[in-house]
């Protein structure tokens, strides 16, 4: 299985109210890098998996409504604790509409929260 990473990011604010978080809890702002990883089993006849311009416009897409804004306003986020787990996957699913039907096989997508903690969802296509 061959994959291609692109990597952007994005600067939010949140609130993360469950008593499982402390001063997050409040709103308060982050930024993460998000990183996409995109799955295929076999090259193209360009010898690639997906276009390193083509994967990064993706990203850039699926970011554009989340970066500089408010999460909590969202329209839909509304009732989801915006996690880096919950965007991880909110920002994967954005990316699947827009491969699926296509050579894929799958794609991973990181959100790094700080140098020292990450999450990750993935799927299948
Ligand atoms: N698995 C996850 N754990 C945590 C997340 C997350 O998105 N996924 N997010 C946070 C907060 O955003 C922030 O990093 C820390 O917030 P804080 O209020 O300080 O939370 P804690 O009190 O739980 O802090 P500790 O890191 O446990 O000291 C936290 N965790």
């Amino acid at each position: 299985m061959f994959s291609l990473t692109v990597r952007d990011h994005m600067m939010i604010a949140h609130s993360l109210p469950h008593p499982a978080f402390g001063p997050a809890q409040g709103l308060h702002g982050a930024t993460f890098v998000v990183e996409l990883s995109i799955r295929r089993a076999e090259l193209d006849e360009a010898g690639i998996v997906i276009d390193i311009g083509e994967a990064t416009g993706m990203l850039k897409d699926a970011l554009a409504d989340l970066d500089y804004s408010n999460l909590d306003d969202h329209p839909e986020l509304t009732g989801t604790l915006t996690t880096t787990e919950h965007l991880a996957r909110f920002i994967a699913e954005r990316i699947a509409t827009r491969l699926q039907g296509g050579p894929y096989a799958g794609l991973d997508v990181t959100l790094r929260e700080h140098p020292d903690a990450w999450a990750s969802y993935s799927r299948e296509l």
